[in-house]
């Protein structure tokens, strides 16, 4: 068994003071007339109806079930409770309130936080680091270490998990914790951030009813003891964890069916001659009563339900309900503190942290990309071995320059699903209000940087002297410079891309495409004196790969000869002709490059990738999924 941490010792000792997650302020949540329509594209009378005069309040303390068949609403509904779009083309109406009074959005979201279906942790990092990274990134610096490391432990206990406080979560090939127990880590690393109002979507999809029970029970004690409102959204749980809530709003096709406590569900139908079998699961009875996709007589299934909806409507438990959210909202009486944020400094150096412990942690983030790469650089080195300095081995350097400028830019590609999880990660942070775009695309470039720089001097240190470039030290860092702002300027294109169209495949095949333009028009396949002016003028001079192309043939030609070999007939003509051997600038000259331009390429370089991580910094900030 794992022994117990003497600060957890500390917490059962009950030594724990937590009036920083307890709730004193907020009374309660009241929605009325929510409703919800689909916008047609056509006419305002084709709009058709999603949700419909919703209406429902949940206090301190408790725990409330939105339950309902698969497109009841259940999500949407949250979503407007949590003011988080519901969704492009859905008009939204009815009022939310806190305490009895309307707040705006912004407040509402800072006492609150919302848990979505799926899990937003970090595979590599373990239990305790994934808490004490939420803390780092939600809370302000006022917070001392001592007691951030505190409410980690607290909460470690609370969910049941301190056992597991150093395992990793788990990765797609290390094991890491059970379902339940990710779920459970979910929902506290939201709870760090000590929010009044939890919204939770589906806490426990994809758990077994032993789980499922787990994660509703803890959650239920912290509800408790926090005087907490949680608002969480449920498929089809066992009897055991459907006793656990206090209340249940059932919805079907948009409308309510029921809203009230457990304990009245039963009397409520059995008024209206649905009795509830004695021995069955009441949430199977009820999912059953409102659930009309499978079954064999759709019309009489249409009647039932709107049965079961005009009974709702007319029942005094609605009128009591509508009567109790009626009452008049006021703009006072909402203490809402001031939450202050992390500071941007903190912020950016936890990203950076969480990355770095990623980045050797994560084999399929990085370590697959580096081995990839070293074994490109065996295959480069070995196809073009020990190249003589001869005329003919002219041909064979200028190739083996555009294959390594060209092909490694290209398999930045690689980059794009571990972009796009932390991207993913970054957007699920963001909604619930803990930093912006700017710090994630700070520590992402940063985080970028010795990584892209490891591979570069390791790829150069393999290829360079296989393939025998010039052989000097200050031609060998140049080579890796340009490798290297090769390297930053095709990952900057991956952030760019993938940021406009996060959609794995979607942003392959741009990336791809890119990349096949820019080798098209970078120089090599086409000599830019002959390249028309359309692709020259429009392309050729926003081609990153141009200048890295440029770049490498100047260090490799600009400063070194070549034997024209046996008979002395010299396929380019230059100063040397006479002693058998050509200047590499003759080399250049074809291509239309000149040495002394390197310094005004690298500015062109970094202004290149600048921008780039400026748009996808301006992208990021602007879309919200
Ligand atoms: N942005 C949207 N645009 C168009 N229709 C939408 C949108 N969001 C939801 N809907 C529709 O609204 C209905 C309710 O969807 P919602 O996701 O809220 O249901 P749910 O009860 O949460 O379902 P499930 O249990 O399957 O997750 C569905 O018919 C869905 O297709």
């Amino acid at each position: 068994m794992t022994p117990v941490s003497p600060s957890v010792r500390d917490i059962e000792r009950n030594a724990i003071d937590e009036a920083h997650l307890t709730n004193t302020t907020i009374r309660s949540l009241t929605w009325r007339g929510i409703n919800v329509e689909k916008r047609s594209s056509l006419t305002d009378a084709q709009s058709t109806s999603i949700l419909s005069m919703i209406d429902g309040y949940a206090e301190a303390g408790t725990l409330t079930a939105l339950m309902g068949p698969s497109g009841s609403g259940k999500t949407t509904l949250l979503n407007v409770l949590a003011h988080r779009n519901p969704g492009t083309k859905l008009s939204v109406k009815g009022g939310v309130d806190v305490n009895g009074s309307t707040i705006p959005a912004a407040d509402l979201q800072s006492i609150s936080s919302y848990v979505e279906q799926e899990d937003a942790l970090i595979g590599s990092l373990s239990v305790r680091e994934t808490l004490d990274f939420a803390a780092r990134l939600s809370l302000p610096s006022t917070v001392p270490s001592q007691e951030r490391r505190r409410r980690v432990d607290q909460l470690l206990f609370a969910f049941g998990l301190q056992n597991q406080a150093h395992t990793i979560v788990g990765t797609p090939i290390r094991k890491g914790i059970s379902g339940g127990q990710k779920r459970r880590l979910s929902i506290a690393s939201q709870l760090i951030t000590a929010p009044k109002i939890l919204f939770l979507d589906e806490p426990t999809s994809g758990l077994d009813s032993k789980a499922s029970y787990e994660v509703i029970r803890y959650l239920k004690s912290v509800v408790r003891k926090q005087r907490l409102i949680v608002i969480a959204s449920i498929h089809q749980p066992s009897s055991a964890t459907f006793d656990l809530f206090d209340n249940l709003l059932l919805l079907s096709a948009g409308l309510t069916c029921y809203n009230g406590p457990l304990p009245s569900i039963k009397p409520y139908f059995e008024r209206r001659n649905l009795p509830m079998p004695l021995y069955i699961n009441p949430a199977e009875f009820l999912l059953d009563l409102t659930s009309s996709d499978f079954s064999r007589d759709e019309v009489d299934a249409q009647r039932r339900l709107e049965k079961l909806h005009s009974a709702w409507r007319e029942s005094s438990e609605a009128h009591a309900v509508s009567a109790a959210v009626a009452g008049p909202s006021s703009e006072k009486d909402v203490l809402i503190e001031n939450k202050s944020r992390a500071p941007f400094f903190n912020v950016t150096l936890a990203l950076l942290h969480r990355s770095f412990i990623k980045s050797y942690r994560d084999v399929v983030a990085y370590g697959i990309r580096f081995a990839m790469y070293i074994g490109l650089a065996i295959m480069m080195g070995t196809v073009w071995l020990r190249l003589p300095t001869t005329q003919s081995s002219i041909g064979p350097f200028t190739n083996a320059i555009f294959f390594g400028s060209a092909f490694m830019s290209f398999m930045a590609v690689a980059y794009v699903p571990a972009f796009l999880e932390d991207r993913t990660t970054f957007i699920k942070e963001r909604a619930n209000g803990l930093y912006g775009a700017a710090p994630f695309m700070i520590a992402n470039f940063l985080i970028g940087l010795p990584y892209l720089f490891l591979i570069s001097l390791v790829f150069s240190l393999i290829t360079y002297f296989l393939n025998n470039f010039r052989p000097t030290a200050g031609a060998f860092f140049t080579w890796v410079m340009w490798l290297f702002l090769d390297l930053l300027a095709g990952e900057s294109l991956v952030v760019l891309v993938s940021s406009i169209f996060p959609i794995f495949v979607v942003a392959l095949a741009l990336i791809a495409f890119a990349n096949g333009l820019w080798m098209s028009v970078g120089g090599f396949l086409v000599s830019p004196e002959i390249l028309n002016p359309f692709w020259r003028y429009v392309f050729h001079y926003i081609d990153y790969q141009a200048y890295v192309f440029r770049g490498m043939m100047v260090n490799e030609f600009g400063y070194r000869t070549y034997d024209c070999g046996k008979g002395c007939q010299c396929m380019y003509q230059s100063a040397l002709a006479s002693q058998c051997k050509i200047d590499g600038k003759a080399v250049l000259e074809e291509y239309g490059y000149r040495t002394g331009d390197t310094g005004k390429w690298v500015g062109i370089m970094l202004a290149i990738i600048c921008v780039y991580r400026l748009m996808g910094w301006a992208v990021t900030h602007l879309r919200k999924t």
